[in-house]
């Protein structure tokens, strides 16, 4: 074995390029704002002084560009974790993986990834407007029990949640992931809240959310607004975070998770200014990434 991946393992495009990304490794820089919705990627680069690559593919925009002497790209993930695992795992190739040589290079690259997101508070004092800074992730959806990830695991605070829970039964069995310390250092400020956030596999059920179908768990936002943990409390639901967190830190990178909170779920109020609050939040980013 020459540790070579064969082409249904490490998928290349006919131009060369990673198979969803449409990306190529020079393509990418060492600093990388993920965003899920495509149409905030040019909502990030507006700010850029100059950019010089636009590419896409499916949900998978991304443009690279300068701002103010560094070198960063800003690329949308779509929504949910399963898109996380395509977005992670390609970004982790473009940069440590030999396309020519299909091998695991020597020398790995660390990638610093900021997600610039939108997310539902479920604690009544967390205002729609704020910024929100996710100091853990809960992943309701399962993505890590795929990988080999114990060792990237909160195993303490995922212990105590699951006790508290008793989700088992419903065959919901939640992961914690933290974020880099190092990363989220970068964007200290008083404009900070910081929690712990749920990552969950859908807006409406998953998020206790009810149109025309019931949901299965009772007092689901109540429940989890109850828990706390080292003096730490369940803040807000969004859904990627912990998917991030857990694929970030298995392939040695630094992943931070920043929302905008859009809706209180226990106030039942919804953003008048969410277009004016992301782009807050975008230029606060920015400004971090150079200070
Ligand atoms: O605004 P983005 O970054 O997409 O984030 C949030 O918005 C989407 C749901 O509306 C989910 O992706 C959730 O995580
Ligand atoms: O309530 C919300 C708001 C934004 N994104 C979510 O996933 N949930």
């Amino acid at each position: 074995m020459d540790g070579s991946m064969g082409n249904s393992e490490l998928i290349l495009n006919p131009d060369g390029s990673i198979y969803h990304l449409n990306l190529k490794p020079e393509d990418i820089a060492s600093t990388v704002i993920t965003v899920g919705d495509p149409g905030r990627v040019s909502q990030v680069s507006q700010y850029f002084d100059s950019i010089e690559l636009k590419k896409g593919k499916r949900e998978f925009i991304t443009h690279t560009g300068q701002y103010k002497g560094e070198r960063i790209t800003v690329l949308s993930t779509g929504i949910g974790t399963d898109n996380i695992d395509i977005v992670f795992n390609e970004l982790d190739a473009l940069v440590n993986i030999d396309f020519q040589s299909r091998a695991v290079k020597k020398e790995k690259i660390q990638l610093s990834i900021i997600r610039v997101g939108t997310s539902g508070a479920i604690q009544p004092d967390i205002p729609v407007d704020s910024f929100l800074l996710s100091k853990s992730g809960i992943g309701f959806d399962g993505l890590m029990h795929f990988y080999d990830s114990g060792h990237v695991r909160n195993a303490k605070l995922e212990e105590t949640l699951n006790d508290y829970l008793n989700w088992r039964k419903y065959n919901i069995v939640p992961y914690v992931v933290d974020c880099n310390e190092n990363l989220a250092s970068i964007f200290d400020s008083n404009r900070i809240r910081y929690g712990i956030t749920v990552t969950n596999s859908g807006f409406y059920g998953p998020q206790g959310r009810t149109l025309r179908l019931t949901p299965k768990l009772e007092d689901f936002n109540a429940v989890l607004e109850a828990f706390s943990h080292d003096d730490q409390r369940i803040t807000n639901h969004e859904m990627e975070t912990a998917g991030m967190y857990g694929l970030a830190k298995m392939h040695g990178h630094r992943s931070v998770s920043l929302n905008v909170i859009l809706a209180n779920r226990v106030t039942g109020e919804f953003s008048k200014r969410g277009y004016k609050a992301i782009d807050d939040l975008i230029r606060f980013t920015l400004e971090k990434l150079v200070s």
